[in-house]
């Protein structure tokens, strides 16, 4: 054994090494700015659309700014892989976004799916290219007292395609307490959910949301004044 040769083996070893955590270091740099840029343009259309449905709701454009000072906003980065038996797995559980909205950005491939109100049916949400999928999630449907529904779905997956999908979720501040806006609220359509605190509604939503479930996690129907 050659002391002089083991070490230059080492020091050969210790550039590799170096030069891979430091290409992985700039992967994940551009990544996290390339991240970060998106989600200023998110939040930008986010606080856009909150103000189309708060004018909708015949309230201030501004009115629901407040509840997103300190946001629990996030983005979440799907990738389904091809699976050889999409009859027996779903890529995510049938659910409700919880927050107040989500903006998806979706490939071409498809797989999400709607539950259509009218006959209980899963609908497939056609990807169309240079669009983003909208969702009402639960906070908007309390706050709008009903006026607004947050859809029930699920997302498929593809026995030959991966997929790649980006969902936006744009999130009120933990303490938010959500109700139904004292505006939403009159003598002919009383208040239909209590109170509830964001924060505790999502941890214990997020801990089993896409699990497929024999209880129904914690909904807002549990908030529902009128249920059984
Ligand atoms: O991947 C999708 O199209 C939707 C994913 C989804 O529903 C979610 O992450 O809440
Ligand atoms: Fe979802």
């Amino acid at each position: 054994c050659d002391p002089e040769r083991n070490g230059s083996l080492l020091f050969v070893v210790h550039m590799i090494q170096m030069l891979i955590s430091n290409s992985r270091c700039k992967l994940i740099c551009a990544c996290r700015q390339a991240l970060e840029e998106y989600a200023e343009a998110m939040e930008e259309l986010a606080f856009k659309l909150l103000e189309l449905i708060a004018r909708s709701l015949g309230l201030r454009p501004d009115r629901l700014h407040g509840f997103f000072k300190d946001q629990t906003t996030f983005i979440r980065l799907n990738h389904y892989p091809p699976c050889p038996s999409p009859d027996l797995a779903l890529g995510v559980g049938r659910h409700k976004d919880a927050g107040a909205l989500t903006i998806l950005y979706q490939d071409d491939v498809g797989g999400l799916d709607v539950r259509r109100r009218s006959d209980g049916e899963w609908v497939r949400v056609r990807p169309v290219p240079d669009s983003y999928v909208i969702n009402v999630g639960d906070i908007i449907q309390v706050w709008s007292n009903d006026r607004y529904e947050s859809a029930e779905h699920r997302v498929s997956v593809n026995s030959e395609k991966e997929r790649f999908s980006m969902p936006y979720f744009f999130n009120p501040g933990s303490d938010a307490m959500v109700e139904p806006l004292e505006e939403m609220v009159s003598d002919e359509r009383p208040a239909r959910y209590d109170a509830y605190n964001w924060g505790n509604f999502f941890s214990t939503r997020k801990n089993s949301n896409f699990r497929k479930l024999d209880v129904e996690n914690v909904q807002i129907a549990h908030f529902r004044k009128d249920r059984p």
